[in-house]
């Protein structure tokens, strides 16, 4: 085993059908060490479900992926050692009576971060993250973007070799997500891979290195942002992906 080509996701064809439809239909993904990929579409594009196959958590229909350079079906145990996922929605009602430092405590052991090792690493992460400060305070009277920041820091204990964001600043307000942007950054800029979903235009515009278009299942277009707008003369990625899909990102379907 190990990684092929060096590329962190390498996946090929990647299908996934519920009953009669088909929610993924035939990706290609190459993401290298180091880059911010971005997956663009609007609700209902299938980029839940391609994070869900890519985090073993939903079985492809066809297909295969590589994630850190391991199959995703025969070694999904291998994958999940190396990768952090961040769901749209993480905190359960549970979580609300505990404190940020208790909750990522409790995290860290679910991760198997060594017991002699939690204290330290939550702090190290909590830092890194901006929630010092507010680490004793209950979660539930964190505002949103700090919940979301609490979150990124739950995702990195284990120290993954790969972050997986599903939709990492929505509903958040513009200087929280500024933040969390901030955040993934330097996380790159020390070697962290990242792939995220969102159907934010301009979060997929000035975050990502390169990003995917996917719209009802299937890759419209890929490329660094500037590429996508330069080859069509198009100034924003919604002009991008209403010249490609013949609808707007924000509609439906
Ligand atoms: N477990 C499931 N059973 C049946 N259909 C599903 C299931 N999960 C997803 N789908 C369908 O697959 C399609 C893609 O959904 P998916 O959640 O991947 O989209 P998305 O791009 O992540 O959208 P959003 O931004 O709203 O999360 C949708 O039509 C959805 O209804």
């Amino acid at each position: 085993m190990g990684e092929q080509m060096g590329l962190i996701i390498d996946a090929e064809r990647l299908s996934r059908s519920f009953g009669d439809q088909l929610a993924v239909d035939g990706l290609a993904l190459a993401i290298a060490p180091g880059e911010i990929f971005g997956l663009l579409g609007p609700n209902g594009a299938g980029k839940t479900t391609t994070i869900r196959m890519l985090s073993t958590l939903l079985p492809p229909s066809g297909g295969t992926a590589r994630v850190c350079g391991f199959d995703v079906v025969r070694a999904a145990g291998e994958v999940r050692r190396r990768i952090g996922y961040v769901m749209q929605q993480v905190s359960p009602m549970g979580y609300y009576l505990l404190t940020g430092r208790e909750k990522a405590e409790i995290e860290a052991a679910l991760y198997h971060v060594p017991r002699r090792r939690v204290k330290a690493r939550v702090g190290e992460l909590l830092e890194l993250v901006g929630l010092s400060e507010d680490a004793d305070r209950l979660v539930q009277e964190y505002s949103g973007g700090m919940q979301k920041r609490l979150d990124l820091a739950c995702g990195l204990l284990h120290s993954p070799e790969l972050l997986i964001l599903d939709e990492p600043t929505l509903g958040l307000d513009v200087r929280s997500r500024h933040l969390i942007w901030d955040h993934i950054r330097s996380l790159c800029a020390q070697g962290m891979t990242v792939l995220l979903a969102t159907n934010y235009m301009d979060e997929a515009d000035r975050l990502c290195d390169r990003l995917t278009i996917i719209d009802r299942g299937r890759q419209v277009i890929s490329g660094t942002p500037g590429e996508l707008k330069s080859a069509l003369g198009a100034p924003s990625l919604d002009e991008v992906f209403l010249r490609h899909t013949g609808h707007a990102l924000g509609e439906d379907g």
